[in-house]
Formats: C-alpha cells, structure tokens, sequence
C-alpha cells in the first residue's frame, strides 16, 4: 500500500539526513537511503566505503542489512538521495537486486537534496526480475 504523504516526507527527510552520515573519503559520492517498514518503522542507511574500494557498500544496501538485524522483513518504501541536483538517480544493479529479495511491491521515492522526489517501483526500475520465487519454479 502506498505510504500516507505525511510519511513520504518523513522518510525523504530521513534519507536526505543518512546522506550527511555518509563514510565516502574516496568516491566523495554521498548516499543516503531511509526503508519505510510496513509497521511504520523507519530505517536509514549511508554508503560506506574501504581503502579496499570493491568492499564499499552501498547506503540502500547498509539500510536493508541493518532493517534485517533490527528483525525487520516486510517493507513498503525506500527513498534514496544523492548530492545530484538536476535528475532523479535510481539505486544501482546489485541494490535494485537485494531489494527484490523482500519483495517486488516497493515503492521508490528518488529524491534530490532539495527533497523534492519523484515515485517510482522495484518492478519498474528491475523489471524480468529474478527473485527467490523462481527457487521453487524449477
Ligand atoms: O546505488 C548506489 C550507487 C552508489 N552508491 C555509492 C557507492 C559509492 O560509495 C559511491 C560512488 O559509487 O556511491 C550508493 O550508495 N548507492
Ligand atoms: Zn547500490
């Protein structure tokens, strides 16, 4: 179910604060990303990169690993942002991927650090997806 406005700007707000948070010494690329559970929880996450540049994990990635220790599973929402100010900029392939692990109904708020945000969906931003419903398929 698609979240009420009020939290849509709750969970922007949040995202565009894990941005701040964002450990990127070398890329100089902030990311923040806030997972909307579907209890109303709110769960952020920022990249976080290594000296080791390919051990550098994304912020959507960060939030989802931290929402799944906190015991979280059942997400409605994502909102993303990053520094870029002119487009609205999708999460990347291997993050488009580990959300579809929890689900293809996501709703993804892609925001620019003004807060504006443009709404899209997990299944159009990775559509033919592959998914853990095709484990039992074969
Ligand atoms: O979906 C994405 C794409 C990139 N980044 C981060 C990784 C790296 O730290 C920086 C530049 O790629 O942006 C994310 O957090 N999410
Ligand atoms: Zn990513």
């Amino acid at each position: 179910m698609t979240a009420k406005t009020e939290l849509v700007k709750e969970l922007v707000a949040k995202c565009l604060r894990a941005r701040d948070l964002a450990y990127c010494p070398y890329s100089h690329f902030p990311v923040g990303a806030a997972i909307l559970t579907t209890g109303g929880d709110i769960i952020t996450g920022c990249n976080v990169e290594n000296a080791s540049f390919g051990l550098t994990v994304c912020a959507e990635r960060t939030a989802i690993q931290r929402a799944v220790a906190e015991g979280y599973r059942h997400f409605t929402a994502i909102a993303v942002t990053c520094d870029i100010k002119d487009s609205f900029v999708g999460p990347c392939g291997a993050c488009r991927q580990v959300l579809m692990e929890f689900g293809e109904k996501w709703d993804v708020y892609l925001t620019k650090p003004d807060g504006s945000y443009k709404k899209t969906s997990l299944e159009e931003l990775l559509p033919l997806a592959f998914s853990p419903g095709h484990l039992d398929k074969k």
